[in-house]
């Protein structure tokens, strides 16, 4: 029998384990609920259970493993395990018939190496087609033998379709540093495009929630993403290696709560997003306290009590100054009047009880609405954007003021029109008057895109737990972007975090990294330049006088290879470019921030704003100098959408191209790579 038939068959062995662990599972599902000890825990387990019973079911041919270690030293010498996506238990508790990829051992697969093979003789890895194992290649690293991988490097540069895949099989040994950070640490990864950034942010959900399930299951971890349609494209990524429980959404969307019906003015926006607001918005709510001019007077129908004024502003004074939440300060002011109340009570000899408490409790409410009311952060907000002199005086200037006030108020803030950066400022007094529940770990993907206040939402989220921040500041494109990680850190609540540099890029193809490059300079963000792991790919920079027709031909040409294809254009063009395509006979699906597109179809058109993040195997970028005139970060939007591409890039111009980007290149001539 050769090697790849004994492997073969232990494919064969490992699916019948797999079979097991699914019939185990179907059976755990219908008696979980009945083992496990308390409600909370039933349920989970249940949840669990069903889906886990749901994936081994629908995946039942994929590859049960990756890779294989062979030892030779060490604690595990003359031993050998396969390493995959999930542990398969061996038969009746013997030794597993595949290894976590997260286990402590796996960890050898990705790190040994010819300098240090960390006891491993040989590290072998595994090619497959689909359910079928067509080869593997075996690096004999006691001898030295490293690198040159075959199956990685097409694994790497395999034509890209649908959504976000793991890397599991293919980690490289940097990434694989990020992934196992403790979990108590926060990190930032500064990547340029493609280096990997989102991938290892997934990987690291994923391999606390291996380490430290019971902790971060109950806290919870959260994904953060700066669109729908990211979340649409990364959200397969977890369930595939079994994780289902992380929440995986947009900023916007976790703040909930008002509808975003209107749009600010940029300077408006500007000033909404500023960390200063901070302080104006504690004003404001802590500016509805009033003094106390007349006492409490309590009765329960025999008797009656009083708190005088001096003793209540003492209290009020007292609260305010120990800095709990608005509303817990509130419900502190109560109990602090009927501690006084009880005590001149018991003084008199009368029997207290909890009923009698709470009926007289009840009675301090009047009071505490005059002086420390419980408004809606709405109401705070609409009072404030209605006149914001008084709590904002000192802190902003005079034109920043004029800038957030409300031409025409509503009549109500029941009817109020709220704005994106709005929503952000009643998270903010939502987090003043209650804390929010926090999150064992949040990853935040694209980080450098979030204004100061956006960062104190998540700040508020993540207090008592840890940060994965990742992003790219030369992919920073909101105007109150961060310049520098250190600031964005502490914003976020975690300044001592470490900030770790990824620069070996696996999206980009080599000679389109180095068109991307070209624009660094000009971008005014202090990072390295990527170098690309791909060798291949293909790039061609062409004018075109008539540029919808050049898109077409674009497409159809694409049309006739492998992968996905993406054409991305200034947001106002698309419409044009839908049309010409439609004329054309071409289908082509509109990916916007708020979703995704279709992902069956093969063509995706997409708006330079919604870009950030997404891949396609083909990119069509249509005129570059429209992209970067549209905003004020419009090189930095460029830069993004010049770097969507996994294999090819097609740039079309029928102006001319933007001064970083013109070479000796881009001189209207065809260039392939
Ligand atoms: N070790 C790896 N093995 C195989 N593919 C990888 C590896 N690392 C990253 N990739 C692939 O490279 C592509 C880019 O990765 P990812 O989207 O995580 O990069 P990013 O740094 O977040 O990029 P951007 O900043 O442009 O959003 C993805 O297709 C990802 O699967």
């Amino acid at each position: 029998m050769s090697a790849l038939d004994q492997e073969r068959d232990y494919v064969e062995t490992c699916r019948a384990g797999l079979r097991r662990m699914l019939a185990g599972a179907r059976e755990n599902v219908i008696i979980g609920e009945s083992v496990a000890g308390d409600r909370y825990s039933a349920e989970r387990l249940g949840r669990y259970l069903k889906s886990l019973a749901k994936e081994l079911s629908e995946e039942p041919d994929g590859p049960p493993f990756f890779g294989r270690l062979a030892f030779g030293r060490g604690e595990h010498r003359d031993r050998s395990y396969y390493i995959g996506r999930r542990h398969i238990p061996g038969e009746h508790g013997g030794v597993p018939l595949v290894i976590d990829w997260r286990a402590p051992v796996s960890r050898a697969f990705y790190r040994a190496g010819a300098r240090d093979p960390q006891g491993v003789a040989t590290r072998r890895r595994y090619g497959w087609s689909g359910p079928r194992l067509t080869g593997f290649e075996d690096e004999d690293l006691e001898r030295g033998e490293q690198g040159g991988s075959a199956i990685l490097t097409a694994e790497i540069e395999r034509p890209r379709v649908g959504p976000m895949r793991d890397i599991v099989a293919t980690i490289q040994p940097e990434q694989d540093d990020l992934v196992r950070v403790e979990v108590g640490e926060s990190v930032c990864v500064q990547g340029a495009p493609g280096t990997g950034k989102t991938a290892v942010g997934l990987h690291r959900a994923a391999y606390l929630l291996y380490a430290h399930r019971a902790r971060l299951e109950r806290s919870g971890v959260l994904v953060l993403g700066p669109n729908r349609a990211f979340i649409g494209y990364i959200s397969a990524v977890l369930p595939a290696l079994g994780e289902v429980e992380v929440e995986q959404t947009t900023l916007e969307e976790l703040l909930g709560g008002a509808e975003v019906r209107a749009a600010d003015p940029a300077p408006a926006a500007a000033v909404k997003h500023d960390a200063r607001m901070a302080e104006v918005l504690r004003r404001a709510l802590y500016g509805r306290i009033a003094r106390p001019v007349e006492p409490v007077v309590v009765s329960d129908g025999a008797a009656r009590w009083r708190v005088y004024e001096d003793e209540l502003r003492r209290i009020v004074d007292d609260t305010r100054r120990e800095s709990l939440p608005y509303l817990t300060g509130r419900e502190r002011v109560r109990s602090r009047i009927l501690q006084r109340v009880i005590r001149q009570a018991e003084l008199r000899g009368h029997l207290i009880n909890t009923a009698w408490t709470k009926r007289m409790g009840r009675q301090v409410t009047p009071f505490l609405d005059a002086v420390w009311p419980a408004p809606k952060p709405e109401q705070v907000l609409a009072d404030l954007l209605t006149d914001p002199a008084r709590a904002a005086g000192g802190v902003l200037e005079e034109h920043e003021i004029e800038a957030i006030t409300w031409a025409r108020p509503p009549r109500s803030y029941k009817s109020a029109r709220w704005s994106a950066a709005d929503a952000v400022l009643l998270d903010e007094l939502a987090g003043l008057l209650e804390r929010p529940a926090g999150f064992g770990h949040v990853i935040v993907d694209e980080a450098q895109d979030l204004s100061p206040m956006q960062c104190r939402a998540i700040a508020r989220r993540s207090e008592h737990g840890s940060l994965t921040v990742l992003g790219d500041l030369a992919q920073a494109t909101t105007p109150w972007a961060a310049r520098a990680w250190a600031a964005q850190l502490a914003a976020l609540g975690k300044p001592d975090a470490r900030t770790v540099e990824l620069t070996t890029g696996f999206r980009v193809p080599a000679a389109v990294v180095e068109l991307a490059n070209r624009l660094l300079a000009a971008l005014e963000a202090d990072v390295p330049a990527t170098r690309s792991f791909r060798r291949d790919g293909a790039l061609s920079v062409r004018e075109a006088a008539d540029l919808p027709g050049a898109v077409v031909a674009a497409v159809r040409r694409a049309l006739e290879l492998e992968g996905s294809i993406g054409v991305i254009a200034a947001d106002p063009a698309v419409d044009g470019l839908r049309a010409a395509l439609w004329d054309a006979g071409l289908d082509a699906t509109l990916v916007e921030p708020g979703s995704g597109g279709d992902p069956a179809c093969r063509v995706s058109l997409v708006p330079a704003s919604a870009a950030k993040g997404l891949e396609y195997d083909h990119v069509i970028v249509a005129e570059p100098a429209e992209i970067a005139e549209a905003e004020a970060r419009g090189l930095n939007r460029l830069y993004v959408a010049l770097t969507r591409a996994v294999s090819r890039l097609d740039v079309l111009h029928a102006r001319p191209l933007p001064g970083p980007l013109i070479t000796a290149d881009s001189t209207g001539r065809a260039r392939s790579v």
